[in-house]
């Protein structure tokens, strides 16, 4: 659909890290708006949501603690209002059904919801035949790794997933590692077939096991911003592949990207790989 009217955006987590980024990109797209930026965090209410992103000029949308509202406002603009939410895995259930319910569409970056949560809102969107896109990695690069580490998957047997995040990151496993390990099992093999019997002097010092045999190591450190590696191994060789985050502008055009395909959509999609 090519509207002729701007696509209305409300942003939720809109002072966070990701949040100002996604102001300053949608308040620089021509084809969509800025309706409305909530966060709860109280040192920023009533802040200019521009000002705060470090736009030059404020763009008059108050940063506010209440979502209700802004959800009820976007849901009244011609069907095509869209939530993007950037909060905290604890919320981010609750801030889909409310948006579904109000008939706005959710983009979703916020990470951390269990498979039975994902089942339960993709069930939620099918009947109220709302688009919800679900993408816990906006990054190209990462599309690109993927797709190269389900390739290397039909030769190797072998692999493990490490995955570096700051030290601010409230989940473990990235849902991104997470993302990745699903791809690889489902290719229909048990990985990592045990060569000796493992004793773990450390609970955790090998990881978790996501699934089919794949293990996911998180470290968490200043200084990081968000990276992963996918190393395989097998007799006399090991292939790496790895991703590297240097600024959250790199997600900027995966997210307007999903701004304009989900009003597009009467379900949920889970996945960037399935929009491009
Ligand atoms: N899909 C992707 O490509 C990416 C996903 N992410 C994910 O996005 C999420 C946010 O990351 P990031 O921006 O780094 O986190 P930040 O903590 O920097 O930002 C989150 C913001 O949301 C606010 N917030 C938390 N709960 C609520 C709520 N109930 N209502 C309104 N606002 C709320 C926070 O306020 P307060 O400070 O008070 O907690 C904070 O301002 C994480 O789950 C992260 O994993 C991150 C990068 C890329
Ligand atoms: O918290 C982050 O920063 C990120 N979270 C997402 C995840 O959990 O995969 C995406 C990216 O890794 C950055």
């Amino acid at each position: 659909m090519n509207s002729q009217y701007p696509i209305p955006v409300v942003i939720n987590g809109a002072a966070g890290k990701m949040g100002r980024e996604v102001v300053k990109a949608v308040s620089q797209a021509t084809d969509l708006t800025l309706l409305g930026a909530i966060d709860r965090n109280p040192e920023h209410q009533g802040k200019d949501a521009g000002e705060l992103a470090g736009l030059p000029e404020p763009l008059e949308v108050p940063i506010t603690d209440q979502l209700e509202p802004m959800l009820a406002m976007a849901g009244q603009e011609r069907q095509i209002g869209v939530m993007v939410d950037f909060t905290h895995p604890s919320t981010v259930y609750d801030n889909i059904r409310s948006a579904i319910a109000y008939g706005v569409r959710p983009v979703v970056g916020t990470t951390g919801l269990s498979p039975a949560q994902i089942q339960d809102l993709a069930e939620f969107a099918d009947k109220a035949s709302t688009g919800c896109l679900m993408i816990p990695n906006f990054s190209i690069g990462m599309v690109l790794l993927q797709q190269a580490a389900v390739q290397a998957s039909q030769y190797f047997d072998h692999v493990e997933i490490i995955e570096l995040h700051h030290n601010q990151k409230a989940d473990a496993p990235s849902g991104t590692a997470l993302q990745t390990a699903q791809m690889l099992a489902e290719l229909g093999k048990t990985f990592n077939p045990p060569q000796v019997e493992e004793t773990e002097k450390l609970p955790g010092a090998r990881g978790s096991v996501a699934a089919e045999g794949i293990r996911i190591h998180s470290v968490r450190l200043p200084g990081l911003i968000a990276h992963q590696e996918v190393i395989f191994g097998s007799a006399g060789q090991i292939y790496t592949l790895r991703h590297d985050t240097s600024d959250r502008a790199c997600y900027m055009p995966g997210v307007l990207l999903a701004i304009r395909k989900v009003v597009q959509l009467k379900a949920l999609v889970y996945g960037l790989e399935k929009i491009l």
